[in-house]
């Protein structure tokens, strides 16, 4: 059972789909293993991620696993409609289109639970709350849930520590082989990528904003720098900052930012980093874009407050035309950049290729663990797999120790 919104894209999705899977060997190996050991037969997965042809390829990998996959889209914006057809002429249950009301966006999450998933995938946790929310049966046969990025990561924490949360949670934001690749060069590069083909202009030689100095932030302040930008960041955390000043950046408060910003892109996982009066300041022309979570970071309202009128200029570019006369530009209505505008893919193949890579084992970890209710990192060793699995498809070998070398690193007692 799948809903989408033309099963006739299904042949160019599928034709996205065989692209990215030569470009996701790490995944691809697991797919066969699973294949050969089908550790999910008898278990209902339920994801809500991004709906393209990477996550599709993860669907098919549970499935190769013998798991029935039923998937939606974890942003109104982000589903590309031909993957979402080929997913389902593939066998997957899919429910999602690209341009979802919010009401359509919980009921397709609401498509997938209807399923009774056994394991969670979920990039957001705006699913696991729902399911602790709207759908409270499901707690008794839910055995964890796997959670893709910071934010979400954030979110359950939060739960956990007010003793709502009701089942495990494995954050597979935080294993290394997701964030310090996915979040730092998967944000740089395909943020870059989708404001570049969302406007069609030059970042050589403009003052760039880049709110927050994560992982992402400093992803997306290198390339922009690699591409001639002078890099401003803005920080609240004193040693992000002067981490940010150190790699060769100009750091300032958002205030001051602002006043010179020819594009800013937020980056924080927080609410209201530009706001009331920030709108101001900015210069004729400035461009707005997230890349952060949900819509939140740049205050839309306090912009359309300001704002005499506003007009899409161009595919996922608002224009807003201030009462002083100058016209301010959003791009994909503050969504994540990357995802939700019009032109944007997401990250690279081979940056998804070990995000679900992780993902794909944090399930089978789930499935063989009887796990605490907390949120938890994955196990170092499904880190340790991806990474010596993606080095061997990139043909890069490494070292390894001696035996003087380990006893040597282990001896507290010989000094100089
Ligand atoms: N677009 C994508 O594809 C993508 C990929 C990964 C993560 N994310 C999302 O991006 C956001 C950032 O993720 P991360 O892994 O870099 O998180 P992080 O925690 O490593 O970094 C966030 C940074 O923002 C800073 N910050 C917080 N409030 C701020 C403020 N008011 N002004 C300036 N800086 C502020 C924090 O001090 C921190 O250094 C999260 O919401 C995450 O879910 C998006
Ligand atoms: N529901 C939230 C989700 C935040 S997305 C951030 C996550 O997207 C993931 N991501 C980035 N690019 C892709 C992609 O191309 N396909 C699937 N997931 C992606 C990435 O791993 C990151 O942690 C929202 O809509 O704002």
């Amino acid at each position: 059972m799948s809903k989408v919104k033309d099963m006739a894209l299904a042949d160019e999705g599928i034709r996205k789909i065989k692209w990215v899977q030569k470009h996701m060997p790490v995944l691809e190996h697991i797919k066969k293993q699973f294949e050969e050991e089908k550790p999910f037969e008898g278990i209902t997965i339920g994801s809500c991620l991004h709906l393209e042809p990477k996550t599709v390829n993860l669907g098919l990998t549970l499935q190769a696993g013998g798991a029935e996959v039923a998937m939606t889209g974890c942003n109104p914006l982000s589903t590309h409609d031909d993957a979402a057809a080929g997913g389902a002429a593939l066998g997957l249950n899919i429910y999602g289109w690209r341009e979802q009301s919010e009401t359509e966006y919980y009921s397709t999450i609401n498509d997938v639970l209807s399923h009774k998933p056994d394991i969670i995938i979920d990039d957001g946790a705006d699913m696991i709350l729902t399911i602790h929310e709207k759908r409270p049966d499901l707690l008794k046969t839910i055995m964890g849930a796997c959670e893709e990025t910071t934010t979400g990561v954030h979110r359950l924490e939060g739960m956990h520590a007010d003793g709502a949360l009701k089942f495990p949670v494995v954050a597979v934001n935080d294993a290394y082989t997701k964030y310090l690749f996915d979040n730092r060069y998967g944000t740089g590069q395909s943020s870059l990528d989708a404001i570049m083909g969302t406007t069609n202009m030059l970042i050589a030689g403009k003052n760039v904003v880049v709110c927050g100095y994560g992982w992402c932030g400093r992803g997306v302040a290198s390339r922009a720098d690699g591409l001639g930008a002078n890099v401003i960041v803005t920080e609240v955390d004193p040693i992000r900052a002067l981490e940010a000043r150190m790699d060769g950046f100009r750091v300032m408060t958002i205030r001051e930012a602002v006043k010179i910003a020819d594009l800013i892109i937020t980056v924080t996982g927080n609410i209201d980093i530009i706001k009331g009066d920030d709108f101001k300041y900015m210069k004729d022309g400035c461009l707005l874009a997230n890349s952060g979570h949900f819509n939140v970071e740049i205050n839309r309202e306090d912009l359309e407050s300001q704002s005499v009128a506003v007009e899409e200029v161009r595919e996922s570019i608002e224009m807003f035309v201030m009462e002083d006369g100058r016209k301010l530009y959003l791009l994909a209505d503050g969504r994540l950049v990357n995802l939700a505008a019009a032109r944007g893919q997401g990250h690279p193949a081979e940056i998804m290729d070990m995000s679900f890579a992780v993902q794909a084992l944090s399930a089978k970890y789930i499935l063989e663990n009887d796990l605490p209710i907390d949120v938890m990192k994955a196990p170092d060793s499904i880190d340790d797999t991806v990474a010596r699995l993606k080095l061997k498809a990139m043909g890069i070998e490494i070292d390894s120790l001696s035996d003087t070398q380990e006893s040597y690193l282990a001896n507290w007692a010989q000094g100089t």
